[in-house]
């Protein structure tokens, strides 16, 4: 990417796409063009279609979707499936239309099987069934992957797709209905010890093991494979290490300073049992992650106390 390229961030208010901006202007990169969702909704084909003729971007960051945790991902099932499918098909027809140089679309770990082997190598996709919470989101996600490889295959177009680990970070969405389980903790234990309560309650048995990166370490992956990597097949970002729900309950506990016990409850689903990617991929080209869990989970708590726009 040329230090003085047009760069299309697209979801930039969000956790994501904030990030990249950040990351972005360090390295500087400054011709960027952002739109919030109500100046563009990218479920609109017809204004997605008329902006891009307009801005004519050389590089686009795909990173606005519907995005939420377990209960939200099975509650909305079509407002997953549809809006995800109809965001990522306008952007990317409309780049290829364009001709952007590059395109990254940035998808999910959920789209690989629920029982698939661990850790989960970019070669599992499409081999087994998914776990029903997400489908609707995993269906939207493997059609983006598909849309960049058939582009690329039939155009020539240089679309990319990067498949994240479950993300927390600066500017996370803390609903405690509709979040991911890190800002949920977070949000959870600190008004627990604020009230003084003598114990919280998270969701499922605490025994599903996940694997979680800093939403800054996923920014400047993004950043790398934009400049290094440019095949069909999609790429696993990761840390390659994961814990339980209840070892991570603890390590929040600790960092909150939250003196309470855990109750779990179990009507609550539980997911996937394990998705630990398989990073061999990018650890191969020179990129690894920098922030461990604790030092996340400290910096994201300090954004939760700090920042009054936070997303409560
Ligand atoms: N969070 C996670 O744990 C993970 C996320 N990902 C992927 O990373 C990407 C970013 O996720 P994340 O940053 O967490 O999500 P956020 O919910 O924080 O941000 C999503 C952004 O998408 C934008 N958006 C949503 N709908 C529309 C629309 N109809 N038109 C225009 N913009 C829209 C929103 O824009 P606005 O603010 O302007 O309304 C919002 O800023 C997504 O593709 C997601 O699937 C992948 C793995 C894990
Ligand atoms: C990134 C990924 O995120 C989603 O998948 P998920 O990993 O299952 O999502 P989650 O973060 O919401 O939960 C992880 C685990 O944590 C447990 N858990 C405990 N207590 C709370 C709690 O209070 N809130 C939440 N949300 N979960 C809790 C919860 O029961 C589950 O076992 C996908 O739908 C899809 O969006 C996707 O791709």
């Amino acid at each position: 990417m040329e230090k003085e390229a047009k760069i299309y961030v697209a979801g930039h208010r969000g956790m994501v796409g904030s990030s990249l901006v950040r990351e972005l202007k360090l390295q500087g990169f400054n011709n960027l063009v952002l739109r919030t969702s109500s100046e563009l909704d990218l479920r609109n084909q017809a204004a997605v279609h008329a902006f891009f003729e307009q801005e004519k971007p050389d590089y686009v960051f795909l990173a606005a979707a519907k995005v939420g945790g377990i209960v939200a991902n099975n509650t909305y099932r079509a407002d997953f499936l549809y809006e995800n499918l109809a965001i990522q098909n306008h952007v990317i027809h409309a780049s290829y239309l364009q001709n952007v140089k590059k395109l990254m679309f940035l998808g999910s770990s959920c789209i690989y099987p629920k029982l698939a082997p661990q850790p989960l190598k970019e070669s599992y996709l499409l081999s087994g069934y998914l776990e029903p919470t997400n489908e609707p989101y995993a269906i939207a996600k493997i059609a983006g992957i598909k849309m960049c490889e058939a582009y690329r295959a039939q155009y020539g177009c240089q679309f990319i797709s990067v498949m994240p680990t479950n993300l927390y970070g600066i500017n996370d969405n803390y609903d405690l209905e509709n979040s991911h389980v890190l800002p949920a903790m977070i949000r959870k234990f600190h008004e627990a010890k604020l009230r003084g309560d003598e114990s919280i309650t998270l969701w499922g048995t605490g025994s599903p093991k996940r694997e979680f990166l800093y939403a800054d370490d996923l920014a400047k992956a993004c950043l790398f494979l934009m400049q290094n990597y440019d095949q069909s097949e999609f790429i696993n970002i990761g840390t390659g290490e994961d814990v339980t729900i209840l070892e991570l309950a603890e390590i929040v506990k600790k960092v909150i300073g939250f003196n309470g016990s855990i109750n779990w409850d179990t009507s609550r689903p539980d997911g996937t049992p394990r998705k630990l990617m398989d990073v061999s991929k990018l650890h191969g080209l020179g990129w690894k992650h920098q922030v461990n869990l604790e030092e996340g989970i400290q910096l994201a708590y300090q954004d939760f106390l700090q920042n009054p726009n936070s997303r409560k």
